[in-house]
């Protein structure tokens, strides 16, 4: 009879080597062993009590056992959704390389990437903060500043937490990175450019026809993420979505120039 530890064993790793009791119940071979382990719970059962009623019942497997081979509807959907993602991601990924489909167009990709950079986006809004000459002018940079700032740290805990490598057809060739962007989920990108999005649509006055530019080029940044083999669609599609949200915290958390000298004030 098996000891209680063996059996707790067996019901905690489902690669395990079979036990010498399962060996002897399924033919000593251990593929055939691990087969019948993945047969159906209904299957199983009605082996496990032939074989209960040839060896005991204490032959059984553990409930739990039953329980991890058997993925749940939501896993198998997961597993199927990430599969998609992977091979869409690999078709769609027509820059990653000079020599790929589309590798003319590289360069192209690669001007788009820069300009959802957040290098260039804080250097600009620092440079838009100086050179203005009102103060809701200013209101709305110094925000804007800290939106930005705000993503980079947001984007960066999100990547640390998921650790989802970058498709393995990406050239990590990019332009001024941080350690966490070696990691893809999410595209800083795309958060970027749906909260800038966001931003620069509700708070500057901008003629119709250049809305539709900010959209499109939203849009093209997330593009490109894929095209260049930067990301997987996954990562762009929940960046554009986080980055959708992160603009409605910095809406929430919006600070005025009044409040800012007050805090400046008690600092100085
Ligand atoms: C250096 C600064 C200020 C930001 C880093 C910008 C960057 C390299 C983000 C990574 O973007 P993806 O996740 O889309 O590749």
């Amino acid at each position: 009879m098996p000891s209680p530890k063996a059996k707790n064993n067996a019901g905690r790793s489902p690669n395990r080597t079979p036990s010498p009791h399962l060996l002897q119940r399924q033919g000593s071979d251990p593929t055939s062993a691990r087969l019948r382990a993945s047969e159906s719970p209904t299957r199983r059962r009605g082996s496990g009590s032939a074989s209960a009623s040839a060896t005991g019942p204490q032959q059984q497997l553990p409930e739990e056992d039953c329980m991890r081979l058997n993925p749940s509807f939501a896993g198998i959907a997961l597993r199927s959704l990430l599969a998609i993602d992977l091979w869409m991601s690999k078709r769609l990924g027509v820059c990653a390389e000079e020599d790929s489909s589309w590798g003319s167009v590289r360069p192209l990709m690669k001007l788009i990437e820069i300009s959802g950079h957040g290098i260039p986006w804080i250097a600009g809004t620092l440079y838009c903060m100086w050179k203005s000459d009102s103060a809701a002018g200013q209101e709305i940079m110094l925000n804007l500043l800290l939106a930005l700032l705000l993503d980079v740290v947001l984007v960066g805990i999100v990547k640390a937490l998921v650790r989802r490598r970058r498709p393995s057809h990406n050239r990590m060739d990019m332009f001024a990175t941080f350690s966490v962007d070696r990691y893809s989920f999410p595209s800083g990108h795309a958060t970027r450019a749906a909260m800038g999005a966001r931003f620069l649509l509700t708070h500057l006055v901008l003629a119709a026809p250049v809305r539709v530019l900010v959209l499109l080029w939203a849009v093209l940044v997330g593009l490109s993420r894929v095209m260049l083999g930067r990301h997987n669609v996954t990562d762009v599609a929940f960046g554009f979505f986080m980055g959708y949200f992160q603009y409605s915290l910095v809406e929430a958390l919006w600070v005025s120039t009044a409040s800012l000298q007050k805090l400046l004030g008690v600092l100085g």
